[in-house]
């Protein structure tokens, strides 16, 4: 008896991919009342003055693409560009390095709206302000700050930030340059002991820096006390190399060509007591060293935690690419007839390759929005938060760019390899997001790490089995359904993976800590699901609070892409879940139909799409889509 339900169930569950009906994830009634003004309020949500005077701004003829430049006339496009952008006064107050401490958002604002232009121009301006700047403001006390950041704000002193080197990327503790206290002389002494110890990759030194924020091992008075930034001359006021500094330039990358990166030597360079950023640890004219973190590794942690502005930008930057890039992929999709007269943007292929990319876009962009409430709003920042979510989304963000761009660029066909298009070099140009300001397979295992050191972790319960969420069958799948899916799914790897760890560390021969990181990395591959599976569910729950606060025309917009991102995150994780029991073979089938027919109701339409009001709401300029298919494909060669 019992082997008969028991074949029964397996029948059904083998059949079901044949007879599942597609449930509805997206009601026809809210996709009628989606209001693109209400959700572009709700998607920008701070500064709209700074941000219309910066687009404003981005009209001159010096910010139209050019694609026909040298390398070295794409440098010095670049550089004229940025002059230009700290000359600008936008409405009143300029640009202000200083925002970087006192008015944050305003900061992140004005860089933001350079990468909707051109990404060289907006990553030469987060070297010099956030990476250089933000660091003198954060690490750095008043004496650096009055002395420097005038200086930045003019870009009479264009800076550097030196922290990666050959040898050490990643890890950043592991570098090797040296600063050593001279105490007689009252200087430090700045080298580069070994090749593999040259500051690598260095953005602005390889032309143009005059001032870097190295980051050197700090020895005083024979005692190591670990990394420290040193503000460091590299060229004079004439652009001459200083005594002492070897630069390397590093010439033409595959993309990010108008930014001149390059290498840099020290050979026993001095700079005095005052050049070592000084808020939180210092070293007095004696040569006595004072730091209120006792540890090495806590201070370091401090000084890096406190640079998560860049991080927060790269990932922005990358969330804005991807509204870029689908709008103009939706809106050629919707005039671009093939076969016939069927457009493009009504195949199914179509709709599958571009809809879940743009659910995915403003489920980031929500995040984005979490997090710079985190770091920016909250009168004691959440340390822990700021860091699962900045390194959470960065990794998430950029991933999901390099995903939407290349869809994007395919779904164009030929106009999509046209530089003029603006997908092409932006592909290009941002191949680089998912390396920089924290590699993501390593910012993935920081997401992992901070949620399994959580003492909450240790109490979740890991049943024998995981309730399956039925969703074959069921004539709606419930946003409720999707996110409890969602969770279940990220409960699932943090659970096996702490068993995993406490099993090593606990078992015969376990050594504690050490075979619990040995167990973490054996496991790496389940870390970074589980660091996906961390985003992907607080992306989610964003979606639902904003929904629920916002007024209905926005509701409506974000409900329904709610729908499809919990739907097409689960399909793309769908062999976890069947693992682990949480879906079956039928609603694997049920899912599949119901995100081809969400597809649809989004995706078809021609220019009526609903999909084309949800890239309305990201409120990009005409002039800063700049991709002649954007507008009238026909008219290509002729008027555009
Ligand atoms: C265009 C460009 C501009 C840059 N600008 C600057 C700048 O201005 N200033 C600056 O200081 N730096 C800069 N960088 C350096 C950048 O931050 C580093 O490239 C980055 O930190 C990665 O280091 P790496 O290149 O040495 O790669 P590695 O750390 O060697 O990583 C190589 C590969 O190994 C993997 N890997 C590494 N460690 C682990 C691990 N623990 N577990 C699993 N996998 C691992 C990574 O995922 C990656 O795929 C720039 C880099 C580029 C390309």
């Amino acid at each position: 008896m019992e082997g008969n339900r028991r074949l029964e169930v397996l029948e059904r569950q083998l059949c079901g991919a044949q007879l599942a009906e597609a449930p509805e994830l997206i009601d026809d009634a809210a996709l009628s009342a989606i209001c693109p003004k209400q959700l572009q309020a709700l998607l920008v949500h701070d500064n709209p003055e700074l941000r219309s005077a910066v687009f404003e701004f981005l009209k001159d003829d010096i910010f139209k693409p050019n694609h026909y430049l040298s390398l070295m006339e794409f440098r010095e496009l670049t550089l004229q560009r940025l002059q230009r952008f700290v000359a600008a006064d936008f409405g009143g107050r300029g640009f202000d390095v200083r925002d970087y401490m006192n008015d944050p958002r305003r900061f992140m604002a004005g860089l933001e709206c350079l990468s909707f232009c051109d990404y060289s121009m907006a990553i030469k301006a987060g070297v010099h302000f956030t990476l250089c700047g933000g660091t003198i403001c954060k690490l750095g006390t008043a004496k650096h700050h009055n002395a420097l950041l005038p200086k930045l704000n003019t870009l009479e002193l264009p800076g550097c930030f030196g922290m990666t080197e050959l040898g050490h990327g990643s890890n950043v503790m592991g570098i090797e340059t040296t600063a050593v206290y001279d105490a007689p002389r009252g200087e430090f002494v700045i080298t580069t002991p070994s090749n593999e110890a040259s500051k690598y990759w260095i953005g602005g030194s390889g032309q143009h820096g005059k001032i870097c924020a190295v980051f050197a091992q700090l020895t005083v008075g024979g005692v190591w006390q670990g990394p420290h930034v040193f503000m460091v001359r590299i060229r004079d006021d004439s652009g001459r190399l200083m005594p002492g500094v070897r630069i390397k330039d590093h010439g033409p990358k595959m993309g990010l060509n108008g930014v001149d990166n390059g290498q840099i030597w020290f050979d026993s360079v001095r700079v005095p007591r005052d050049a070592m950023l000084d808020r939180y640890a210092s070293v007095d004219a004696a040569g006595t060293y004072s730091s209120p973190i006792p540890t090495v590794s806590a201070r370091f942690g401090t000084m890096v935690g406190g640079l998560t502005t860049g991080r927060i930008l790269i990932g922005q930057g990358a969330v804005t690419a991807c509204m870029i890039a689908t709008t103009i992929a939706l809106r050629y999709a919707s005039q671009r007839p093939q076969f016939g007269d069927k457009l493009i943007g009504d195949y199914l292929t179509h709709q599958r390759r571009l809809l879940p990319g743009l659910a995915t876009t403003y489920a980031l962009q929500l995040g984005m929005k979490q997090l710079k409430v985190a770091a920016f709003d909250a009168a004691k920042p959440d340390a822990k938060l700021v860091h699962v979510l900045s390194s959470g989304l960065k990794a998430a963000a950029t991933w999901n760019r390099v995903e939407v761009l290349q869809q994007c660029r395919e779904c164009c066909g030929g106009m999509g390899f046209l530089a003029a298009n603006k997908i092409g070099p932006m592909k290009t140009d941002m191949d680089v997001d998912v390396t920089f300001e924290g590699d993501n397979t390593v910012m993935m295992q920081q997401v992992a790490r901070a949620l399994l050191d959580d003492p909450a972790t240790a109490r979740l319960n890991a049943p024998g089995s995981w309730d399956r969420v039925a969703l074959a069958g069921t004539p709606h799948v419930s946003a409720g359904q999707l996110h409890s899916l969602l969770q279940a799914h990220e409960r699932s790897l943090l659970c096996q993976l702490r068993d995993a760890m406490a099993s090593a560390s606990s078992g015969k021969g376990g050594k504690g800590a050490a075979a619990a990181a040995a167990a973490f990395e054996e496991n790496l591959d389940l870390v970074v699901q589980l660091g996906w599976a961390h985003v992907d569910a607080r992306c989610m729950g964003y979606m639902l609070d904003e929904a629920r606060a916002a007024p209905g025309g926005a509701a409506a917009g974000v409900s329904v892409l709610a729908q499809l991102y919990g739907a097409t995150r689960i399909e793309a994780r769908l062999a976890r879940y069947l693992q682990v029991g949480l879906l079956n073979g039928a609603d694997a089938a049920a899912l599949r139909l119901a995100v081809n027919k969400a597809c649809r109701q989004l995706g078809s339409g021609g220019p009526a799409a609903p999909a084309l009001k949800l890239c309305d709401a990201f409120g990009i300029p005409e002039h800063l889509l700049a991709a002649p298919i954007a507008k009238n494909w026909r008219e290509m060669g002729q008027t555009l």
